[in-house]
């Protein structure tokens, strides 16, 4: 299996290469070989942008032609066992040597084990790792380190490292992830990643970025691209569900009628039509979020650092929603297709356990949740203060004076109502927050005893940030397009939007002035919609252009030959390549005669 699945890693690598085409690309065509992940994926996906955002350019020089034409094998070691989220509390230690001019890994404890790494089990030979940086006595906290691991000839792994792989997962098992201890292992000076901080060689720490937290920068990066790689994967799901449920008929509603195919049942539509929304929903905010990280790294090379900590409370909602929903709603395509859709060869099980590993590695669900809660308290206070607001959070001025805002159920009102539930949620969370102060307690505890409102209010702007950018590009993409088109692709957009405020009420009758009447309103709308985005179903899903290859599914190939393709999958099965399996004579039949 792990020999399969490198051959397979190298071709893909190798001919993309070969064709001179970037990462994400890599990333695609990836897909066609892999049901699940590539031992290959942190190389590109992680070891290489760090050697691009951690190196001085001579650095740089050194290691990246190494890494792009795969000299040398990497991935990115910064989980331990002990820890994950809490970066400042990795246990690691890289401890300066001025008189070898060397710094010194080691791995204390067990829980130090640097544990997940992608590739780091069997496949690379060296690795960004994140220690405590100690000189002179003092701790300067976590910086990144490339190390060598192994032999780039014999692959052995080097004196004083400890290596292997993790075992078994619900997902990722063809991703080798390892873990990795240090007994007193050294490496040069040099092999500090210098471009945030430096250390000379008599062992002077010198800071020179501006931001502390510019040595995260890989993860913001990583989740930019999660948020593009989640469209894609729910794109893939909903196209399986969406091809599966035109091919299979069930059920008699009508007595003389024959059974219909499940897609006609509204139920089947309400399940599968706010994927499609939803895929094009985040294919469209990642792109603008792309464009926005871009905006950032710009200004940061002019050496301004003003506009990252939107970023990365952006980049940190936008990465946890979009993997949370993709993850629900691709199980809610599994849902869709009955047993079938258990099935491994229908490939939802695979894109299920992908997804859901999204929503925990590069920053888990909550963590990053209450990182863009942090920011949108501090955005509250500086408004109280009189200060402006970021882009993104100018809707806040509209809670300034506390007045409801007047349901409207146009889509642009649908917009503006989801505004109103953020900026009243975050409003909420501060008054929380002051209450348990003026009982009494600390900053820290006023904010953990609000932590669960600050996770639903960080939810809350980031739906109202996907709404707006939902509905805005598409507007603006479709000016051009023909009337059929335009209308179609508004019709993904309004369905988005109507599926969540029925999904939102609660909120919007708190923050707005919706009533019950404008709920049913909104119910009927929603159900209607459904029926008229019925005939295009396949169409849509269709437009995604996945090939059969890429798919991998029994149940969602283009030519609809399901119940074949079901059958000649399971008689590949190894079970069936014998009428009786030697188990039989070996514990069935003695058992039946009493022998056992
Ligand atoms: C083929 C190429 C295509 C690529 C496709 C990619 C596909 C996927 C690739 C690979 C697959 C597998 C990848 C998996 C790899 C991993 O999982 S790597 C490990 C990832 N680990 C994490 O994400 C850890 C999450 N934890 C954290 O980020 C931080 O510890 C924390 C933010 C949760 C807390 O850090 P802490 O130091 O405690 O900070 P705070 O005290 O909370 O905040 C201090 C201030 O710093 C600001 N800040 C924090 N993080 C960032 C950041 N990343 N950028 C900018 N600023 C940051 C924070 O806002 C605070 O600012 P203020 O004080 O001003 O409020
Ligand atoms: C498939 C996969 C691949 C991975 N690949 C890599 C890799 O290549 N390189 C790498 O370095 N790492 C990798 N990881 C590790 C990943 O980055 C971590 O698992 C992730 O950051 C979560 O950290 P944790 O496991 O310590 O969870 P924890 O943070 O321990 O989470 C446990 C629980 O505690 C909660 N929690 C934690 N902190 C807080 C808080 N401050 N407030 C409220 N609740 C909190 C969490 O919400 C969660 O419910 C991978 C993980 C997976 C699943």
């Amino acid at each position: 299996m792990y020999g399969q699945i490198v051959r397979d890693g190298l071709v893909n690598v190798t001919g993309i290469e070969d064709l001179g085409l970037t990462s994400p690309v890599l990333q695609r065509t990836s897909d066609a070989f892999f049901k699940e992940i590539s031992p290959f994926l942190l190389h590109f996906g992680m070891f290489v942008p760090t050697i691009i955002g951690q190196c001085t350019p001579e650095q740089q020089a050194k290691w990246l032609p190494l890494a792009m034409d795969l000299k040398i094998i990497g991935t990115y070691a910064q989980t331990e066992l002990g820890h994950g989220t809490f970066i400042r509390g990795l246990e690691t230690t890289a401890t300066y040597d001025a008189s070898t001019e060397q710094f010194i890994l080691k791995t204390p404890k067990l829980s130090s084990y640097k544990w997940w790494a992608g590739g780091l089990g069997k496949t690379a030979n060296h690795c960004i790792v994140l220690a405590q940086l100690y000189t002179k006595g003092v701790c300067h906290g976590p910086h990144p380190f490339i190390v060598q691991i192994r032999d780039t000839e014999t692959h052995m792994p080097l004196p004083g490292i400890k290596v292997g792989e993790i075992g078994p997962k619900l997902g990722f098992n063809t991703a080798d992830n390892g873990f990795l201890g240090f007994e007193d292992f050294r490496i040069p000076r040099e092999n500090l990643m210098m471009k945030n901080a430096q250390v000379t060689k008599d062992g002077t720490y010198v800071k020179v970025a501006r931001h502390g937290k510019l040595t995260y920068g890989t993860m913001v990066f990583v989740r930019v691209m999660l948020v593009s790689d989640m469209a894609y994967c729910l794109a893939k799901a909903v196209t399986i569900a969406v091809r599966y449920s035109a091919v299979r008929r069930q059920s008699q509603p009508k007595p003389d009628q024959p059974e219909p195919q499940v897609l006609d049942y509204l139920t089947q539509q309400h399940k599968l039509f706010i994927c499609i929304s939803t895929a094009h929903a985040m294919k469209l905010t990642s792109t603008w979020l792309w464009n926005t990280f871009t905006g950032v790294l710009a200004d940061m090379r002019d050496g301004n650092t003003d506009t990252l900590p939107e970023l990365h409370a952006l980049s940190s909602c936008l990465k946890a929603i979009s993997t949370s929903d993709t993850s629900a709603l691709i199980e809610q395509c599994r849902f869709a297709c009955g047993g079938h859709g258990y099935m491994y060869s229908s490939n939802l099980p695979a894109l299920y356990s992908f997804a859901t590993a999204t929503r925990t590695y590069e920053g888990d669900y909550t963590v990053l949740l209450l990182q863009t809660a942090r920011f949108l308290v501090k955005s509250w206070e500086q408004m109280d203060e009189g200060k402006p607001l970021t882009p993104t959070l100018a809707y806040l001025e509209q809670s300034r004076n506390g007045s409801q805002v007047s349901w409207d159920d146009s889509p642009e009102g649908i917009v503006r109502g989801f505004d109103a539930v953020a900026a009243g949620r975050i409003g909420a969370c501060v008054k929380s927050i002051r209450k348990h102060i003026n009982n009494g307690m600390d900053y820290e505890d006023a904010w953990q005893m609000t932590t669960v409102q600050l996770v639903g209010a960080a939810e809350a702007h980031c739906r109202a940030v996907i709404c707006r950018v939902y509905r805005d590009e598409t507007a603006r993409l479709t000016a051009g397009c023909s009337p059929g088109v335009k209308a179609v692709l508004d019709q993904l957009s309004t369905l988005y939007l109507l599926y969540w405020a029925l999904e939102r009420t609660g909120d919007l009758l708190r923050f707005s002035s919706l009533s019950e009447r404008d709920i049913e309103n909104l119910q009927a709308r929603y159900e209607a919609l459904l029926l008229k985005i019925r005939p295009n179903a396949v169409g849509l899903v269709d437009a995604f252009d996945f090939r059969d290859e890429v798919l991998m599914s029994t149940l969602g190939s283009y030519d609809g030959r399901v119940y074949e393709r079901l059958m000649e999958e399971a008689l590949k099965t190894p079970l069936n390549r014998e009428p009786v399996s030697d188990s039989f004579h070996k514990y069935i039949k003695p058992m039946m005669q009493g022998k056992l």
